[in-house]
């Protein structure tokens, strides 16, 4: 029996809908297949409430390979999916939220990134240095899709980030990880760490 991730792609969507990370449509999940085809969200479907007809096998260039429907559409952002598995060969989930609170940090970027509190927690990123200077890398929101995607692209050539996440601003957050299970875990790291910096904005 072949790999089919959707299950758990349903269960992350519906806590992370639970969550209020991926509201009215918000957001899209992908797990990558052995033969580097991913399953992602079709385009525009409620996350809280998703079936396994609701997604779209592409392959890492883009095309569709399986459609449960034939009237879904690849989420809007899988190019981004896409550069995230190109750049990260041993990534296999990729999620993607838009919470109230990486929205709202976002807007306090200054440059290309945003400064992550040197606490315990990053450790749940992968960080296990003292007093470690870390930052998530920060990409301006495009219309064009596909002119995020390649801007990240370019980014990560140049320099892998600290993290495996990026925010876009006025956007959301979006993880990368080798199981589905571990990107869910980043994905709740990724957003304490922006309640943190809102709450630490309060009482500095
Ligand atoms: C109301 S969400 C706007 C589009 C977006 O940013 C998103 O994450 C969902 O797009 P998709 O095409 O994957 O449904
Ligand atoms: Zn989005």
């Amino acid at each position: 029996m072949n790999y089919d991730p959707r299950p758990e792609l349903i269960t992350a969507a519906r806590q992370f809908y639970q969550q209020g990370w991926m509201m009215g449509t918000a957001g899209n999940l992908s797990a990558k297949l052995p033969d580097n085809s991913f399953w992602i969200t079709a385009s525009g479907k409620s996350k809280g409430k998703l079936t396994e007809s609701d997604f779209v096998r592409v392959n890492l260039d883009g095309k569709v390979i399986e459609l449960p429907d034939n009237n879904n559409r690849p989420s809007a952002e899988t190019s981004i999916h896409q550069t995230i598995y190109q750049c990260f060969p041993n990534a296999h989930a990729c999620y993607h939220v838009h919470s109230v609170e990486a929205n709202l940090i976002s807007r306090c970027v200054k440059g290309d990134n945003l400064v992550l509190p040197a606490i315990e927690m990053l450790k749940g990123l992968g960080i296990w240095e003292e007093n470690p200077n870390v930052v998530m890398p920060t990409f301006k929101n495009h219309l064009d899709v596909p002119r995020i995607a390649q801007e990240i692209r370019d980014r990560f050539s140049r320099k892998p980030p600290d993290v495996p996440a990026l925010l876009i601003i006025d956007h959301g957050v979006t993880v990368w990880a080798d199981t589905t299970e571990q990107a869910a875990n980043y994905l709740e790291i990724a957003e304490y760490l922006f309640r943190y910096l809102i709450a630490a904005r309060q009482v500095e």
